[in-house]
C-alpha cells in the first residue's frame, strides 16, 4: 500500500502563497502587495491585490509616490490589496474570518477588516513598521480584539512553469 505524500504545503505556506501570487498582479512598480481571506475551517473565501478602481485605466492614472501634485501620484488613487479582497467577497458575512497579507495592513484597511469581523491578520514584510499608520493598526486590532501575527517563513522555494 502507498504512504501519503509527506512534503504537501502547510495551509499557512498555502494561503500565504496564494496572496503572494495575487500579489503579482499589481501594476504597482514598487510595491505589490497580496491578500487571501480565509474561513474559520481554512477555506478560500477571496483574494485582492493593490491596484486601481475598476474603470480607472492603469494606463492613464500615475503611479508615482512623490510629485508637487497629489493628484499627481498613486496614493489618492489605489485600492489596497485588503480593501479590495474584503470588496471582492459576494458571499456575505467575513465574521470570524483569517485575513493573510504580504505586507502589514494600514491605518485605513485596518479599520474595513475590523468592521467586515475579520478576527486574525497573519501578515509577511512589515516594512512600514514604525509609521504612525502601522501604528495605529495595532493599537485598533488591540481594542477590537483582532489578532496578529507575522507569517513564520519555512525557506520552502515554489517553482511553477506557467
Ligand atoms: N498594507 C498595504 N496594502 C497595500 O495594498 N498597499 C499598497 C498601496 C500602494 O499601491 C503600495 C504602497 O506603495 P509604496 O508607498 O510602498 O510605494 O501598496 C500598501 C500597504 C501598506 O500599508
Ligand atoms: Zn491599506
Amino acid at each position: 500500500m502507498a504512504n501519503k505524500r509527506e512534503d504537501y504545503i502547510s495551509w499557512d505556506e498555502y494561503f500565504m502563497g496564494v496572496a503572494i501570487l495575487s500579489g503579482q498582479r499589481s501594476k504597482d512598480p514598487n510595491t505589490q502587495v497580496g491578500c487571501c481571506i480565509v474561513s474559520q475551517d481554512n477555506k478560500i473565501l477571496s483574494m485582492g491585490y493593490n491596484g486601481l478602481p475598476t474603470g480607472c485605466s492603469d494606463e492613464e492614472f500615475p503611479w508615482n509616490r512623490e510629485g508637487e501634485d497629489p493628484l499627481e501620484t498613486k496614493y489618492v488613487y489605489t485600492v489596497h490589496s485588503e480593501l479590495n479582497a474584503i470588496l471582492n467577497y459576494r458571499g456575505g458575512s467575513l465574521e470570524g474570518a483569517k485575513l493573510y497579507v504580504s505586507l502589514f495592513p494600514c491605518n485605513e484597511c485596518a479599520k474595513a477588516i475590523i468592521q467586515s469581523g475579520i478576527k486574525e491578520v497573519i501578515y509577511d514584510c512589515n516594512k512600514y513598521k514604525g509609521t504612525p499608520s502601522v501604528a495605529a493598526s495595532m493599537r485598533m486590532f488591540d481594542a477590537a480584539g483582532v489578532k496578529y501575527h507575522p507569517y513564520k517563513r519555512t525557506g520552502r522555494k515554489i517553482e511553477i512553469e506557467l
